[in-house]
């Protein structure tokens, strides 16, 4: 993978007040461990100046995020691992527990921890292409925590998020549009994040604490899940790192990562 050049991430806040998310971890924007506590730093930051809403987007001409860092799953430091994995977590608590609006703008590829990321946001909008967005995790032997299902259940209809969970779906912008897992489509970044604004900016005339607090509400189960079980969660990923079959199935994927990419 390339050598990162920049930070991992840029926050910027725009004249009508809203902070600007880029993850910027070439070339696909894997989550690793670092990229995780930089998003981390940004939500705090954006919680902590009270800033009325947030965008999320992706430094990428093509992949918003490629989902978790798979380095970071193979044959790990088991100490690195955890961290890794309460960083995440940490990351989707502040995400879709925010009292900020939230909103994504998808301008690319979003497998996995990259659906899983714009889910957690309130409202979608994917730039049209050939881009994919779903949970894949079925595809590749795994099953997605608990909290991922929960936050696809919250987005799309449970019978379709059932469905596209256990095929490992991964919807064309069309097709999740259809579903609702996309809001709306848009032409290129800028018109996504025009759009994301257009959502944030309903929000104009609605007292902010009422909204913030109804939000939390709808949210409380999910989040109130995974707060109860999270050592589980975690103990429950490190004991999958130590199976040598998802080991052997983790090396098997990234040499065709690799292939793919070659070509
Ligand atoms: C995968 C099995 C995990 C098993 C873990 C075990 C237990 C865990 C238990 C529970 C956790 C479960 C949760 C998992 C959630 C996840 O997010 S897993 C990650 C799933 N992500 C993917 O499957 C996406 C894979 N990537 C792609 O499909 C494509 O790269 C893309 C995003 C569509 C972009 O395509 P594009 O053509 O633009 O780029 P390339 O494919 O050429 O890739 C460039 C470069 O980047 C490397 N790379 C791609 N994705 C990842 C990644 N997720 N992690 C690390 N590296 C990645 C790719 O190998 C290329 O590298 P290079 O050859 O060195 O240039």
């Amino acid at each position: 993978m390339a050598a990162q050049a920049g930070p991992l991430v840029d926050l910027s806040i725009d004249n009508d007040g809203i902070a600007i998310l880029t993850m910027n971890r070439p070339p696909v924007n894997s989550l690793n461990l670092e990229l995780l506590e930089e998003i981390g730093k940004s939500l705090d930051e954006v919680a902590k100046n009270k800033t009325k809403s947030m965008i999320l987007t992706s430094s990428s001409p093509s992949v918003f995020s490629a989902g978790l860092d798979i380095m970071e799953m193979y044959k790990p430091d088991l100490k690195r691992a955890e961290i890794f994995w309460t960083t995440l977590q940490d990351v989707w608590i502040k995400l879709f527990g925010s009292s900020y609006i939230t909103a994504a703008a998808i301008n690319g590829h979003a497998p996995a921890g990259g659906c899983l990321l714009s889910m957690s946001c309130e409202y979608r909008v994917m730039v049209e292409g050939k881009y994919t967005i779903g949970l894949n995790e079925t595809a590749l032997g795994i099953v997605a925590p608990t909290w991922f299902m929960d936050t696809m259940c919250h987005t799309i209809p449970i019978r379709q998020a059932e469905y596209a969970l256990t095929t490992a779906r991964m919807f064309t912008v069309d097709e999740a549009l259809q579903v609702g897992l996309i809001d709306e489509s848009a032409s290129d970044k800028a018109d996504a994040i025009d759009k994301c604004k257009k959502f944030i900016r309903k929000f104009d005339k609605i007292p902010s604490l009422a909204r913030a607090v109804t939000k939390q509400k709808i949210r409380e189960g999910p989040l109130v899940r995974l707060q109860k079980n999270r050592q589980q969660d975690t103990a429950e990923f490190l004991g999958f790192l130590k199976n040598p079959k998802i080991q052997q199935s983790l090396e098997m994927y990234i040499q065709s990562l690799k292939q793919k990419a070659a070509k």
